[in-house]
């Protein structure tokens, strides 16, 4: 084969490749879930049908209890669905969280205020049995990732609120899952703060690539940063509408006052509005 036939034999494979549909990451169908409690049964999720590609930043929002939350739990196999069907990576949730397919970004940063940043980051990588040297070098390269570099040697308490969130990212990160699962990681800080980590969190998630689920209660904040926005309605939750994103993926924070931002916030207020209105 000559060179060029070669380089027309690459291009159609890569082509071919284009149009191959993935897999996708994540992928729910019909999932309901029940809580049996002493007050009787809570139906926390009804139906919720999903697909979540490679390389996406869905964004679910929806009022408080509508299972927002539940709904990440499954994908980390932290609740049993009790009816349809959830893949996670094309394998059960169970069998993902064995190959340790996310990594999970709580509300509070809970980091052990015992322990110094860069062994709060280890902690995760200690339990898998990861050797040191490849300990040390896994906290330097996500330090940096979340521009927390030079700061592992302090404590969280030396830290702010904002900082010690990036701390807790950068736990997540740790192992390079591909996915990371976020519920509400900057709804305790002030909107500065939660401005400037809505830019870096952006920004990682361009250079990773990593596929990031993320829960808030902030409509420009599901707007600013996904590819994918969710609108769930109350309880029993159900998805009431998925916008796919127009804009670019490079967003600078003044995008917020664009004409296409404005009416994607519309529409998610309106959803939001129209949830309500299902009851
Ligand atoms: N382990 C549990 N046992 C019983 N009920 C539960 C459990 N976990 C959640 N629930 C109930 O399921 C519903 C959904 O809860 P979930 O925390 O997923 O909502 P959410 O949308 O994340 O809420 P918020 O925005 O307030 O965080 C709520 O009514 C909640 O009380």
């Amino acid at each position: 084969m000559n060179m060029e036939t070669t380089t027309q034999a690459l291009n159609s494979q890569a082509a071919a490749s284009d149009i191959t549909p993935q897999a996708p990451v994540i992928e729910a169908r019909n999932l309901d879930l029940t809580f049996q409690t002493n007050d009787g049964p809570v139906h926390a999720l009804k139906d919720v049908s999903l697909e979540i590609n490679k390389g996406d930043f869905v964004s679910f929002i929806g009022p408080s209890g509508c299972g927002k939350t539940t709904f990440l739990r499954c994908i980390a196999a932290l609740e049993q669905p009790t009816g349809g069907a959830l893949m996670v990576n094309g394998m059960t949730p169970d069998e993902a969280r064995r190959q340790r397919a996310y990594g999970y970004v709580f509300q509070a940063a809970g980091l052990y205020p015992w322990r110094s940043i860069a062994k709060n980051i280890k902690l995760p990588l200690e339990i898998m049995g990861y050797s040191k040297a490849e300990q040390a070098a896994r906290v330097e390269q996500v330090l940096e990732l979340v521009e927390l570099a030079g700061f592992g040697g302090k404590y969280p308490w030396q830290l702010s609120g904002g900082m010690q969130q990036r701390a807790s990212i950068a736990r997540a990160l740790a192992f390079d899952a591909d996915i990371l699962l976020m519920d509400e990681p900057f709804g305790a800080l002030d909107e500065i703060v939660r401005d400037h980590l809505n830019e870096q969190l952006l920004k990682l998630w361009a250079r990773t690539d990593k596929t990031i689920g993320f829960v808030t209660h902030s409509i420009p904040e599901a707007v600013y940063l996904s590819t994918k926005i969710v609108v769930m309605s109350p309880r029993p939750g159900r998805i009431h509408d998925v916008i796919d994103s127009p804009l670019p993926k490079e967003r600078p924070l003044d995008i917020r006052d664009s004409a296409e931002f404005i009416e994607i916030a519309h529409r998610v207020r309106d959803g939001l509005r129209a949830g309500h209105a299902d009851d």
